[in-house]
């Protein structure tokens, strides 16, 4: 057998690809991380597991020094380390929150604070984290309207809600920083600008940990469920890990304790939850390859459900009112392991023949009407997923076209063409089970 081509060779590769993959280059000797272990230290805090570091496929991020056991805390952050509204209201910020009718969020607080320690500079005691933090950020609310059109139509329309929403957020607060003027000689509109608060707003809606906090009256009803957690928001995010991580209220820590082992000098990731890329791009601006929560929506609207059933069907209108009373219009999904039962469920009742159609509700209930029943609606969903894969295919080369054009805009593309071709890849799944389960009616 030639050399290299045996079974121990093919390993002793793949081996080699997988650390080479996930191989991070050391950056502890960034000045801004020498000077976040200063600050770390002063602060009680010493690290012994983690290095920052920058990897392949997720950026920045940490690594381990030695190999993480399950039950080993990962990282244990002292309160004094960590910016919430207690912070907030303890610094010169606080007399003006108070008096401020009717009283700011807890969110508006972080992120005035975020802004106006930012301008502080050299000044602020909040230096050393600030300037481990990104200068700029990924997610759709900071991208051009164009790029935005590109994202899948559930997502287009999340994305242009949460766009207008951070507008209106800086708008209807513009009188409250005017308010600040006193702690300033410069004009505070010039301080308090829309892409100074987009700033703040995404650093808090990216790296926050949940912290809950009693509710001061000074703040508005929302929740005051947030804190930034120094060093610990370098951890970036993997769907196959899991981590207990909260608040220690004897240690007066954060805490994050292993549940899976990790290796030494590999990533250490923690999971922000069991999301979806749509949620991963809106809310942290990445997605995840092979997220195994990922899915692809048949949006809202009814038009692509009835798209391949009979315009003469003349109970079309109630099927789609019953559908719509009964919840089943939304979240009919794509998945790794096929259609979801709901879209199953939403098309075994819209396929429905005239006679059957009293059935209805057990349809819902998940009974098995007719094996007509169960070979239309497979056929339409197959038909649904290949239109889907017609649209993935020709959207991603649109943006394949833009990025040869538009080469300010590659980073922002190149997202849209990672999220398109993990929807691709997902409803080639999908049309693959499905194609098996159609055979089982011919
Ligand atoms: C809490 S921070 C983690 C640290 C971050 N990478 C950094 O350099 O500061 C969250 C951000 O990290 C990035 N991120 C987290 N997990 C990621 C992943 N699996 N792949 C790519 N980027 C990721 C995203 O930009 C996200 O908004």
């Amino acid at each position: 057998m030639p050399k290299g081509r045996g079974r121990t060779s093919r390993i002793r590769r793949r081996k080699l690809f997988r650390s080479s993959e996930s191989r991070g280059v050391n950056e502890s000797y960034k000045s801004e991380f020498i000077e976040l272990k200063k600050w770390l230290k002063d602060r009680k805090f010493e690290d012994t597991n983690l290095i920052p570091a920058r990897f392949p496929g997720t950026g920045r991020g940490l690594m381990s020094k030695t190999s993480l056991q399950v039950g080993q805390m990962i990282i244990s952050l002292p309160e004094s380390c960590l910016l919430s509204t207690d912070t907030v209201i303890r610094s010169y910020l606080g007399a003006y929150i108070t008096k401020w009718k009717p009283p700011p969020s807890p969110l508006l607080a972080l992120c005035t604070f975020l802004v106006l320690e930012k301008h502080a500079g050299d000044q602020s005691s909040w230096k050393p984290y600030l300037e481990t933090l990104p200068k700029t950020y990924t997610c759709p609310v900071c991208w051009e309207p164009e790029v935005v059109n590109l994202l899948p139509r559930p997502l287009r329309a999340k994305a242009q809600e949460q766009r207008t929403r951070v507008q209106e957020f800086f708008t209807s607060f513009r009188d409250f920083f005017s308010s600040l003027q006193p702690l300033f000689s410069e004009a505070v509109e010039n301080i308090f600008t829309y892409s100074a608060l987009l700033w703040a707003w995404c650093t808090v809606n990216t790296r926050a940990v949940y912290l809950r906090h009693r509710q001061l009256r000074c703040f508005s009803a929302e929740p005051d469920t947030c804190a930034l957690a120094p060093y610990l928001d370098l951890l970036n995010h993997s769907p196959d890990v899991q981590v207990k991580a909260a608040f220690n209220e004897k240690t007066r820590c954060y805490e994050i304790v292993a549940v899976s082992s990790c290796r030494k000098h590999e990533e250490v990731f923690i999971c922000y939850g069991p999301h979806d890329n749509h949620r991963l791009l809106l809310e942290y601006g990445f997605v995840s390859t092979r997220n195994p929560h990922a899915c692809v929506y048949v949006s809202r609207d009814v038009d692509i459900l009835v798209k391949y059933l009979p315009s003469t069907d003349k109970q079309m209108n109630k099927k789609i009112s019953i559908l719509k009373d009964h919840d089943f219009i939304e979240n009919l999904t794509f998945g790794w392991d096929g259609p979801s039962w709901r879209l199953l469920t939403a098309l075994k009742l819209l396929c429905l023949e005239a006679g059957e159609f009293t059935s209805w509700k057990k349809v819902l209930l998940g009974e098995i009407i007719s094996d007509t029943n169960e070979k239309t609606s497979l056929d339409v969903t197959w038909k649904i997923c290949c239109y889907f894969i017609e649209e993935s295919n020709a959207m991603l080369q649109k943006v394949s076209r833009m990025k040869n054009e538009e080469v300010a805009l590659i980073n922002q593309l190149t997202l849209v063409e990672t999220l398109w071709t993990e929807e691709l890849k997902i409803l080639q799944a999908s049309a693959a089970i499905l194609s098996s389960l159609q055979t089982t009616f011919t």
